[in-house]
C-alpha cells in the first residue's frame, strides 16, 4: 500500500505559449498566441507563460513578444510570466508590465554556452541585475535550471551541479527555482535527487518541476516530484513544444494529462480540463497536428461518438 501523501491543490503554469510555441519553424501570428492565452486563462489557469525577451536572431518566433503582451486582456488573479535572460531583455519586457520574470540557467555547462551564449558563472552575473531590478520593481523572479538531469550535450548531469546552480541563484535573490529535465531523460528517481538538491536551497513552496516527456517519463516524474511535497509545475496545452537548443528534445508534459492524473487523485487545479482540451484543439488545428496529450485524443474520440 502507498505510503505518499499528495498536496491537496496543485499549481499549474502553462508555459505552452512560450516553451510551445518558440521552436515552431512557422511563424505563429501574435493574434493566434493571444487567442491561445485567452483560452487557457478561460480553462482556469492561474499562470501562463507568455512570451520571451531574447533576441529576435536567435528565437524569431518570440519577436512579437511585446505585441503579444500587449493584446491580452488581462484576468484578474491570473499572472503573465515572461523569460528575461538579460538586462536588455527585462528592460524591454518592463513596458509590457509582466508579473513575473524568468532568468533560465542550467546545470550544464554547454547547454547554457549553446542556449544563452555564455557559461554558468557568466550567466549569473548577467541575472543579477535583472534579479535586483525586478525586485526593485515589485516583479516575482522564478529561476530554471534547465538541463537538471541530463544534458545534450554532456550526459548525464549530477544533482550537485543543480545544487551549485540553485545556491547561486538564491545568492542573487531569485525568488523560485523551476527543476527543469530539458530533454526528458530523467526518470522518478534522478528527477527526486535533482529537486532534493534544489530544495537544499529553496524552500518547498519555492521550488517547481518543468518535464519534457522526450522518453515517456514526464507524468511518472510529475507524480515523484509530487511525492516529495512540490506542488507547482510547469506543463504546456497539447504537449507543444521543445527547446531550439535541445536537438530532438519534445514538449512539455501535456497540461490536459496532469489535469486527467491530478483531478482523478483528488488534488484542486483550478482548472476545467474540457475548455482546455478546446484550448489544446485550437492550437492544434492552428498548427496543422494531432495534440500530443493522451487523455485530450481519449476525451476528444470519445466526444466524437
Ligand atoms: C540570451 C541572448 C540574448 C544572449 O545573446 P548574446 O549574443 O550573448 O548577447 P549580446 O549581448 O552579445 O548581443 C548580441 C545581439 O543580441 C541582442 N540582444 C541581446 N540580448 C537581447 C535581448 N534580451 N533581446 C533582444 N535582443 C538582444 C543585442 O542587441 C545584439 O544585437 P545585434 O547588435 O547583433 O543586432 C541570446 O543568447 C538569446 O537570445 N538566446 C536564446 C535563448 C532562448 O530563448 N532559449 C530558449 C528558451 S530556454 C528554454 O526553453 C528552457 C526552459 C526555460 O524552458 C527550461 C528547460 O526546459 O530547460
Amino acid at each position: 500500500m502507498s505510503t505518499a501523501s499528495y498536496p491537496s491543490r496543485v499549481k499549474l503554469v502553462d508555459v505552452g505559449p512560450r516553451d510551445g510555441l518558440q521552436n515552431e519553424k512557422s511563424p505563429v501570428p501574435a493574434a493566434v498566441k493571444i487567442a491561445l492565452v485567452h483560452r487557457l486563462q478561460d480553462a482556469g489557469l492561474r499562470e501562463v507563460e507568455v512570451t520571451s525577451f531574447v533576441s529576435p536572431k536567435w528565437v524569431p518566433q518570440m519577436a512579437d513578444n511585446a505585441e503579444v503582451m500587449a493584446g491580452i486582456q488581462r484576468k484578474p488573479g491570473v499572472r503573465y510570466s515572461v523569460l528575461t535572460p538579460n538586462l536588455k531583455g527585462f528592460e524591454a519586457a518592463l513596458a509590457s508590465r509582466p508579473d513575473e520574470v524568468v532568468v533560465f540557467g542550467a546545470a550544464s555547462e554547454a547547454f547554457s554556452q549553446k542556449n544563452i551564449n555564455c557559461g554558468i558563472a557568466e550567466s549569473i552575473e548577467r541575472f543579477a541585475p535583472v534579479t535586483e531590478a525586478a525586485r526593485a520593481a515589485g516583479i516575482y523572479v522564478r529561476g530554471a535550471i534547465s538541463c537538471a538531469v541530463g544534458c545534450p550535450y554532456e550526459g548525464e548531469v549530477a544533482p550537485e551541479r543543480v545544487a551549485y546552480v540553485a545556491q547561486l541563484m538564491k545568492q542573487i535573490g531569485v525568488q523560485h527555482v523551476g527543476v527543469a529535465d530539458t530533454i526528458g531523460v530523467g526518470t522518478p528517481r534522478k528527477v527526486q535527487r535533482a529537486i532534493e538538491a534544489a530544495l537544499q536551497h529553496y524552500a518547498l513552496d519555492d521550488v517547481s518541476g518543468h518535464f519534457h516527456d522526450t522518453y515517456g517519463q514526464a507524468l511518472a516524474n510529475t507524480l515523484a516530484a509530487l511525492e516529495l511535497g512540490v506542488w507547482q509545475f510547469d506543463t504546456s496545452v497539447a504537449g507543444l513544444g521543445g527547446c531550439p537548443y535541445a536537438k530532438g528534445a519534445t514538449g512539455n508534459v501535456a497540461t490536459e494529462d496532469v489535469v486527467y492524473m491530478l483531478h482523478g487523485m483528488g488534488i484542486e487545479t483550478g482548472i476545467n480540463l474540457d475548455k482546455l482540451i478546446d484550448a489544446g484543439v485550437y492550437i492544434s488545428d492552428f498548427l496543422g497536428r494531432k495534440t500530443q496529450s493522451r487523455a485530450a485524443t481519449a476525451i476528444l474520440n470519445k466526444r466524437g461518438g
